[in-house]
């Protein structure tokens, strides 16, 4: 898949598209990228999604701060995993969103090359959303783009949306979301000094500053995960997420990971952690030796998910 970021007609009017945020890059997605996939080869043309960089809303209201599925490389990276031929990305902007619907569309195809738009089943574009699919059709054929209706996909009779898997990943059913999602919800960040406290529990932990402060932090409590290091290599752990009750009375939420068959200096490596299963709420405990005995137990839980799979 080749990533298009400027205007650039790849081969005029021999492009299908569809468009949309496509965070997460989830079943619904996948399912209607087949559709896109299928068509083009139908019609001898290439493939292509039209996306956005930033979220429309960033964009539109100064002080909104999305929670995300993906940052802007894993999306591509999801994308770049289908069959696409070309992912279309747009910086929207203030004028992009003065645009109306029938302006948007004659801007795709002129700009870009775009003769077939999908359009989702429950997706609206165009200044204000104003309009609705059966204008998007009438300004298709008076720009010579054929517009089709994206049907929603409901496998198993389930729903599936971004908001359905930012749900389930804020109240920490990351097991529920990768099932939509097809992979392990992953957190990205480097590491960074904590109280030094971990190392004498006789479990270090590597505390994480996120990279991407956009994505969906998952509820607080306790994860089994992988852990990719620097060097590609795979690690299994355990996460913490929380505000640490024990050994503190404060309100930061800390996110750390403890690696298993790892011993080395951290600070400062950028980790990718696969959320795979969430184990417990974090709890306070009366005493040290009380946790420690819980994170022991942990450990042992996290052993029989991970070597199960
Ligand atoms: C698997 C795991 C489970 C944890 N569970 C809890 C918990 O239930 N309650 C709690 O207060 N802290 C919990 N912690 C956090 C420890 O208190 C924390 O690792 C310790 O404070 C070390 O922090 P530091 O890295 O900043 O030194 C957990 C940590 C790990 C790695
Ligand atoms: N198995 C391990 N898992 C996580 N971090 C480890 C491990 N072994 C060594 N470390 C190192 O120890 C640090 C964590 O020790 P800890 O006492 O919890 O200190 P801090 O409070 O600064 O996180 C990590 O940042 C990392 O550099």
């Amino acid at each position: 898949m080749k990533i298009i970021e400027k205007p650039n007609i790849i081969s005029p009017g021999m492009l299908v598209a569809g468009i949309g945020f496509f965070d997460g890059v989830h079943l619904g997605h996948q399912a209607l990228i087949g559709n896109i996939v299928q068509t083009a080869r139908e019609r001898n043309m290439s493939s292509a999604v039209v996306t956005f960089r930033s979220h429309p809303r960033q964009v539109l209201h100064n002080n909104y701060c999305p929670h995300l599925i993906n940052s802007f490389e894993e999306r591509m990276q999801h994308l770049s995993e289908t069959e696409l031929d070309y992912c279309i990305v747009l910086d929207f902007t203030q004028d992009m969103s003065m645009l109306s619907a029938r302006q948007f569309i004659s801007f795709l195809a002129e700009d870009y090359g775009i003769s077939c738009l999908y359009v989702g089943y429950d997706h609206r574009f165009g200044h204000n959303r104003l309009e609705g699919f059966s204008d998007y059709v009438r300004y298709g054929k008076e720009l010579g783009v054929d517009i089709i209706r994206a049907q929603a996909y409901h496998p198993g009779g389930k729903h599936v949306s971004s908001s359905v898997v930012r749900t389930l990943l804020s109240q920490g059913k990351v097991e529920e979301a990768a099932s939509l999602l097809t992979y392990s919800y992953c957190l990205e960040g480097e590491v960074i000094e904590g109280h030094k406290l971990g190392r004498e529990l006789g479990f270090p932990t590597a505390n994480l500053r996120l990279t991407d402060n956009n994505k969906i932090i998952p509820a607080n409590g306790v994860y089994a995960v992988r852990v990719q290091l620097p060097n590609g290599s795979l690690k299994n752990g355990m996460l913490n997420i929380g505000t640490r009750p024990t050994v503190s009375n404060g309100s930061d939420r800390s996110i750390e990971v403890n690696l298993f068959d790892f011993s080395g200096n951290l600070y400062g490596c950028v980790l990718k952690v696969f959320l795979i299963a969430f184990l417990r709420e974090e709890e306070r405990f009366s005493n040290i030796e009380k946790l420690i005995a819980k994170i022991q137990k942990d450990k042992e839980h996290t052993l029989r998910i991970l070597l199960s799979q």
